[in-house]
């Protein structure tokens, strides 16, 4: 199988945890930062998150040295083009990415400023390549909540121009989501879809909320409905696209190895699965990578890797017309 050409869809990739580390050296030269090493092979090793992370806290770690040069609304600009470029070089037909804006301030960029920058990287890269992407715009759990709202207005006018959900990302702690149930209550009314980080590290019952309380359409990982019936039924009853993101999982010990991961027991039960590379440089991977991993590994066929390719087309969070031009691609 060669898996480099098949059509790929990757509907959960964080932008800080996807920055080639050739680039960060190049910004962090052109903006003056001290970085550890100026040798690609240091920076990278730096940037990927051991097989001996602890837990989800120690792979976020991960994030500092990349957002250190993400900081300007060029550097912004060329690691969101370079991204896209990358993953259209093997052949993602469609890429939600997501990061944090509340993470780009550190010099002072609006929100504005800096989603504007990741929107105009992006549409650089689909008028070369033959990609089409949306961002999703990602809310720290664990930052202070005072400008949520701001971060939600200043996407808003860029709904359907690039940018097209809201999600919360970062540490995962139980019961974190009825505290966010009026920001996203909020960006509902503003336009936004709803994708919730739940149940990779924490429990299931987060899944059953993120659900039930926040109206997730799509849940990020979502593997700890294995157990907890009540998200499990609630995922399957109301078609809920799980984003599960293999490499990741093993290495925030989410799950012990690949074998031991659920997403092939979830496919046969009729649940909504997709494959996603949740961070390409911290978790070391790319979408080619995780489709042989998991085909290899779970002996999935053609017909059931383009079966799943329909459940992320199904699940996108994208227009009509770009869902008919994937559909063009299945064998
Ligand atoms: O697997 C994950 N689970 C939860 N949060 C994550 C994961 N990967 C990255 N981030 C967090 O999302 C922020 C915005 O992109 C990153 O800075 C990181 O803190
Ligand atoms: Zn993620």
């Amino acid at each position: 199988m060669n898996y480099l050409s098949l059509p790929k869809i990757d509907l959960h990739c964080h932008l800080d945890g996807s920055v080639r580390p050739q680039t960060i050296i190049d910004l962090a030269n052109e903006q003056s930062i001290s970085i550890p090493s100026q040798d690609i092979n240091e920076i990278r090793a730096l940037m990927i998150a051991p097989e001996t992370c602890q837990n989800l806290e120690e792979y976020l770690m991960r994030f500092d040295l990349p957002l250190s040069v993400m900081q300007t609304q060029a550097g912004i600009e060329r690691i969101s083009f370079e991204l896209f470029e990358d993953a259209a070089k093997e052949n993602v037909k469609y890429f939600e990415v997501r990061f944090g804006p509340q993470l780009h301030q550190l010099l002072g960029l609006s929100f504005d400023q800096i989603i504007g920058s990741v929107v105009k990287g992006m549409h650089r890269a689909e008028a070369m390549y033959d990609i089409k992407g949306n961002y999703i715009l990602s809310i720290l759990r664990t930052f202070p909540k005072d400008n949520i709202r701001d971060v939600i207005d200043a996407g808003a006018p860029y709904l359907n121009k690039g940018v097209v959900a809201f999600d919360l990302a970062g540490a995962e702690l139980p019961g974190f989501c009825s505290e966010f149930i009026p920001y996203v209550a909020y960006a509902i009314e503003k336009g936004y879809r709803i994708t919730i980080h739940a149940g990779e590290q924490g429990v299931g019952q987060n899944v059953f909320d993120a659900i039930s309380m926040l109206k997730a359409e799509r849940v990020g990982h979502g593997i700890h409905i294995t157990g907890h019936q009540g998200a499990y039924d609630l995922v399957k009853q109301q078609n809920i696209g799980l984003e599960t993101c293999p490499s990741s999982n093993i290495q925030t010990k989410a799950v012990d190895n690949l074998s031991e991961h659920p997403l092939k027991a979830f496919y046969e039960d009729g649940l909504p699965i997709t494959i996603n590379t949740d961070n390409r440089t911290v978790s070391n991977t790319t979408m080619t990578d995780e489709v042989r991993k998991v085909m290899q590994e779970f002996s999935l066929s053609r017909e059931d890797y383009f079966n799943i390719y329909k459940i992320s087309v199904e699940q996108a969070f994208a227009s009509d017309e770009v869902k008919q031009h994937l559909m063009s691609f299945v064998d």
